[in-house]
């Protein structure tokens, strides 16, 4: 079953001298409920403006998304900020947590928009912290917790109220190797028992390997995807691959980190 339907997407960008920019040129692709992919490319590829027409931060220029059976760009602004709260989560390099609300607040945030009852809140933030090894530090503030638990914070609010799909931008981009293990793991983790639809951009080849399928985008365009096998090891060395014949950002020291 399809969750993420995508048919000849286009983004252009309009310039101040008139110049137009087409970001994203006419891609069509479809995400499988329970899949994990990844979306490369090398810098200025497009893979942000990618994920932000595709989780609907951002709007089409051309073509159609249907999410969930649901037309996006049918939806009024009202109902589309109802169904990306709903049928979305959200993963920033940045974490977006708010400092002045404890981790367990800010984890329970989606479900308080949407006046959930208090007991029924607490039992799923008791589910979500344990699957992400984080309920020790449900009463810290956001300052209180090192990079990688606050980026383990901010996936279990993105899934505590079980989205159709969760579009995670740079999730590692500022995480330390260690933490970004751990965050990659848990959201492998998260996809395989859970079957969580993940959209993941990354330009870490590290980061990628967790992914099931790997799209490149080249100039706006799906260059290649790759499907993981049984080994993430061989399977970071044919990203490394990939990555050398786009050309671009390739980061050789990336290797001495499988
Ligand atoms: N708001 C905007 N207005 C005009 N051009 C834009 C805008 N946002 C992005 N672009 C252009 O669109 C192209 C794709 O940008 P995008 O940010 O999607 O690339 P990226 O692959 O995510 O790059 P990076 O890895 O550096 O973040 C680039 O040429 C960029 O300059």
């Amino acid at each position: 079953m399809s969750v993420l339907q995508a048919t000849n997407i286009s983004k252009v960008y309009g310039s101040k001298r008139g110049i137009e920019h087409k970001a994203i040129d006419n891609i069509s692709l479809s995400i499988e409920k329970g899949e994990f992919v990844g979306v490369m490319g090398a810098s200025g590829s497009g893979k942000t403006t990618l994920l932000n027409i595709l989780s609907t931060i951002d709007h089409l220029s051309a073509g159609t998304l249907t999410i969930n059976d649901q037309e996006i760009t049918r939806l009024s602004k009202g109902k589309l900020a109802k169904f990306r709260r709903q049928e979305m989560g959200f993963i920033f390099q940045d974490f977006n947590l708010l400092d002045t609300l404890t981790i367990a607040e800010n984890i329970m945030l989606p479900l308080t928009l949407d006046g959930w009852k208090v007991k029924e809140m607490e039992n799923k933030l008791a589910n979500v912290a344990n699957q992400l090894g984080i309920a020790t530090i449900l009463r810290n503030r956001s300052f209180e917790v090192s990079g990688g638990q606050m980026q383990r914070a901010a996936i279990a609010r993105a899934i505590i109220h079980e989205p159709a799909i969760i579009f995670a931008d740079e999730p590692t981009g500022n995480l330390d190797s260690k933490s970004s293990k751990q965050v990659m793991e848990a959201l492998a983790h998260l996809n395989k028992k859970k079957k969580a639809t993940t959209l993941m951009v990354s330009h870490d080849p590290f980061a990628a390997s967790f992914c099931e399928r790997i799209l490149f985008i080249k100039d706006g365009k799906i260059f290649n995807q790759i499907y993981k096998g049984d080994n993430r090891q061989t399977f970071f060395q044919e990203i490394l691959n990939v990555q050398s014949m786009l050309g671009g950002d390739t980061d050789d020291l990336q290797t001495v980190r499988v």
